[in-house]
């Protein structure tokens, strides 16, 4: 763990750690294909949520859905690296840690999904009909 210089401000400690979350989104955006693929999720279903112009309580349900799938897949980002620095070779134990973390991502994006469907379906088949 990164010790804090000893004259550096509790604010300046806030913002440093900051940059640290930050580093580690922008990280995780070059390294992980499916990250990437959220991101451009994330893009389609603001711009739908603007085009459709869905109520404050939909936007919510977006938001919240959209952020649980990011959280999902970052934190299995960090576990898989985790994974590899403890358990570089094989270890039953490592793939149910990672296969369980995926899993998590998996039962969000799902929950993700169902929030799309719920939240576009209705307005889009409305405006093919
Ligand atoms: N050290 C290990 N020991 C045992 N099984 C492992 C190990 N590393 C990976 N696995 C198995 O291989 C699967 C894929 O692991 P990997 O590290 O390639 O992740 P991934 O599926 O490529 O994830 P992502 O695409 O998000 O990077 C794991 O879910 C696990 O079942």
């Amino acid at each position: 763990m990164a010790e804090p210089a000893p004259q550096s401000s509790p604010l300046r400690r806030r913002v440093a750690s900051f940059g640290h979350a930050f580093r580690g989104v922008a990280a995780a955006l070059r390294s992980e294909v499916h990250l990437r693929f959220h991101a451009g999720a994330t893009v389609a279903a603001v711009g739908l949520g603007f085009y459709l112009r869905i109520s404050r309580l939909e936007w919510a349900l977006v938001a919240l859905a959209i952020g649980a799938v990011w959280s999902a897949e970052l934190l299995n980002t960090a576990l898989e690296a985790l994974t590899d620095l403890v358990s570089p070779e094989y270890h039953p134990l490592a793939g149910r840690a990672k296969d369980v973390a995926a899993g998590a991502v998996l039962v969000v994006a799902l929950a993700a999904l169902v929030v799309g469907l719920l939240v576009f379906g209705p307005p889009l088949v409305a405006m093919i009909n």
